[in-house]
């Protein structure tokens, strides 16, 4: 008998290593803690339960660094991937899902490989050393005992801050005299019409009134040592980019470009409000880019002065959550093991990536790892220039720590990443079009990123043709 890998956490990264890990024919043992104990944004027992936005992003594998990442877990045998692609609803040019869908697909197929047994229970503390190999996946709200405990064992370097989530409103509730349903630039994308999106416009009155309202609303007030906790980007809330000005939101998520309004074909809108489908059935809509931390009446209130949504019912407000991520560039070794204790691995949000797909990834290379350290074998990391590749090379030291921030005592540098482009070694050599001629702006933007997810996909087959992976891959 061998001994079990041990997965602690069943959201998308420990879902995804537990497939993976079962898959190539070892036994996995993995614990979630709800329904015993719940989290702060979780609302079911399901397995890889999405908490917050339906969306895994662009699904653009030549144009787009997480559309690239999408097409290499499927290349690489990935169970999200699977389920996603099998419960997608209408989304423009991204991948997004019917959440229960695809939470209950994964559910299922975990429960029913011969290879996984699920206990449904908090790990409180360290794992026991006689597990042995073990992956950590709890995520950003890792339970507070786990996390102290993990805190003890590495230093002060796990880090606690504030994201803040978007409000979801009821189809039935919109005033379509108003809004009207447009992908901007009418792009279909995978699954999508070209009308995907419900967007609602505003005049410069209407958008003055507004980013004033977000501005004076009353928050949700932060304890002190929170204060000083930094948001990441992409995740901003609202009421914070109207405080960087009164043109952030325009050019941000309200901006009016690539949509027209039917009802006023002649009007340009001054700035527009889009709404994106959250269920499959099409009765709810997330307010895309609305992430606050605005009081739940303030924001019935403020988000009811957009035109479309004066008598909008919400299924959720927006609200805040906490966010635990490792130093990983200092803690962590290329395969995912904690330097201090090699037989604990990590993986998911709680390694510093972002996002749903990004830690159903790094979930996806941890469970690898583990099945081949398990048999013995070696798995070399995977190559810089594959977006997984790049992703994990980022997290396990590809960061640089910035001196000055440190001597001023500065919160660490390290931040929670989503895969891009920037973390891809550059081009040895700027493509060039086919007449040989050298492009500028935007094309050249578009060739360069078809050069670089081009090598990706060369890299990704050369290194799969490799020993370590063909000996670990029996799908
Ligand atoms: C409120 C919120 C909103 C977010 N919104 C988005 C978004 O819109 N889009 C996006 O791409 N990403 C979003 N993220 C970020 C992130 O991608 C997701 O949190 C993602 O689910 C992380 O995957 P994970 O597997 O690392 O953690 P999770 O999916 O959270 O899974 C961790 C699991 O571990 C369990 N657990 C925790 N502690 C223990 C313990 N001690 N013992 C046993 N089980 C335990 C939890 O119950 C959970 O099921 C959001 C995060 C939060 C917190």
């Amino acid at each position: 008998m061998t001994n079990p890998i041990h997965i602690v956490g069943g959201g998308l990264a420990g879902s995804e290593a537990a497939w993976q890990i079962a898959q190539g024919g070892r036994k996995v043992v993995l614990h979630e803690m709800r329904p015993v104990r719940g989290t702060d944004a979780h609302q079911s027992d399901g397995l890889a339960e999405l908490v917050c936005s339906n969306s895994f992003r662009s699904d653009d594998a030549n144009g787009n660094a997480v559309g690239l990442l999408h097409q290499e877990m499927r290349t690489l045998g990935s169970l999200i991937m699977r389920a996603a692609d099998a419960h997608q609803v209408p989304a423009g040019g991204a991948l997004a899902v019917d959440r229960e869908g695809f939470s209950r697909a994964v559910t299922t197929a975990l429960e029913e490989h011969p290879n996984i047994t699920i206990l449904r229970e908090e790990v409180a503390g360290l794992p026991p050393e006689e597990w042995g190999s073990t992956i950590l996946a709890t995520g950003p709200l890792t339970s507070p005992a786990l996390a102290e405990a993990v805190g003890a064992l590495t230093g002060k370097e796990s880090l606690a801050f504030f994201d803040a989530i978007a409000p979801i409103v009821h189809r039935e509730s919109i005033d379509m005299g108003k809004a009207w349903f447009q992908s901007r630039y009418d792009k279909a994308g995978p699954g999508g019409t070209g009308a995907d999106y419900l967007n609602c416009p505003m005049d410069r009155e209407q958008y003055e009134a507004f980013v004033a309202a977000l501005i004076a609303g009353e928050k949700t007030s932060f304890k002190e040592w929170e204060a000083s906790t930094p948001y990441f980007d992409g995740c901003l809330p609202i009421e914070v980019m109207a405080e960087r000005g009164p043109e952030t939101l325009r050019h941000g998520p309200m901006k009016p470009v690539g949509l027209t309004n039917p009802h006023n074909p002649t009007v340009k809108a001054y700035a527009i409000v889009q709404l994106r489908q959250d269920n499959a059935l099409g009765t709810l809509f997330n307010m895309v880019g609305f992430q606050t931390k605005l009081r739940h009446a303030e924001q019935v209130r403020v988000f009811r002065t957009i035109p479309g949504l004066e008598k909008a019912e919400f299924a959720r407000l927006g609200g805040l959550h906490r966010n635990t991520y490792l130093d990983s560039p200092r803690l962590l070794d290329a395969t995912l093991r904690l330097k201090a204790r090699p037989s604990l691995r990590f993986a998911g949000q709680i390694t510093g990536c972002e996002g749903y797909v990004e830690s159903a990834a790094v979930g996806l290379m941890a469970g690898r790892y583990a099945l081949a350290e398990a048999e013995g074998r070696s798995l070399g990391p995977l190559p810089p220039t594959t977006a997984l590749g790049a992703l994990i090379g980022h997290i396990t030291g590809g960061h640089v720590e910035v001196a000055e921030e440190a001597e001023r005592n500065a919160p660490r540098s390290f931040q929670p990443m989503n895969v891009n482009f920037g973390l891809f070694p550059p081009l040895e050599r700027m493509p060039r079009n086919e007449t040989g001629k050298r492009l500028r702006g935007p094309e050249k933007a578009a060739l360069k990123k078809r050069a670089l997810t081009d090598r990706a996909r060369a890299d990704l087959a050369a290194w799969m043709a490799g020993e370590g992976w063909a000996q670990t891959a029996a799908e």
